[in-house]
């Protein structure tokens, strides 16, 4: 198992919030990944805030949009010194290849640069709807395999996808799981999802956990117990 594998979301509209949890936590336990809504709301701020704690953030951000444009922001995500940032896969190999190539210039400081697949929060009847006619899992197969010709580093999956994409790609490959659920919590828009030691055993190299965490009546307390679970 990866060192380190829980990657805590931190989904939060109010910056104090976020912080006094991110003040209980333990940077040897977890890292920390911030989104479109924080980024949005406290930009690079929040990044130095984060790193001055002592922690890895994965900056998810998602980007989408021509090679030129996609190139310049992962390379704005290195400036900020993020451990981790991401594209959509499905912006195609041209788009992925780009936002590598713009990472050589910082060579082993540059963040680990992944590719998210099929949304974790989709289901086969989902991607019908956009045209797509093969389940979730031969799709992310597909997007998979093109995000490693492209040269990065993973992607974003579901654990569902984790035992076939390690086979197909190999262990090197990072495999990062949102749609992670202890038992007896509640799923809410995610749709492809696993408990946390299902997740592990299944090949995922880290577990995204936002909601099951950060709205738990005591967040510490809860991710404590889904660190005990994986050992
Ligand atoms: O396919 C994806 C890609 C990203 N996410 C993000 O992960 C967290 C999951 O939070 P939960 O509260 O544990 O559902 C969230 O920040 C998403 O933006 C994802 O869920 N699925």
């Amino acid at each position: 198992m990866t060192t380190k594998p829980i990657l805590v979301a931190l989904d939060y509209d109010n910056k104090n919030h976020a912080l006094q949890l991110i003040d209980r936590l333990d940077p040897n336990m977890c890292r920390l990944k911030i989104g479109k809504e924080m980024f949005t709301l406290f930009g690079p701020q929040l990044v130095k805030d984060i790193h001055d704690r002592g922690f890895d953030l994965f900056l998810d951000l998602k980007f989408h949009d021509i090679p030129n444009t996609v190139a310049k922001a992962v390379a704005a995500a290195a400036e900020l010194g993020v451990w981790m940032t991401n594209v959509h896969a499905s912006g195609g190999l041209a788009m992925m290849e780009a936002a590598k190539k713009a990472l050589l210039p910082y060579g082993d400081k540059a963040p680990l640069l992944i590719a998210v697949t099929v949304l974790t929060s989709m289901s086969d009847a989902d991607l019908k709807l956009l045209g797509i006619n093969v389940p979730a899992f031969e799709h992310v197969q597909r997007l998979a395999k093109l995000t490693q010709q492209a040269g990065l580093d993973g992607v974003v999956c579901s654990a569902q996808e984790a035992t076939v994409l390690k086979t197909l790609l190999g262990k090197e490959f990072n495999l990062v799981t949102p749609g992670i659920r202890p038992v007896g919590s509640d799923a809410g828009d995610q749709h492809r999802v696993m408990t946390p030691p299902q997740a592990i055993a299944a090949g995922s190299d880290y577990l995204v956990i936002g909601r099951p965490i950060t709205q738990a009546a005591d967040p510490l307390a809860a991710l404590q117990a889904i660190h005990q679970s994986l050992k």
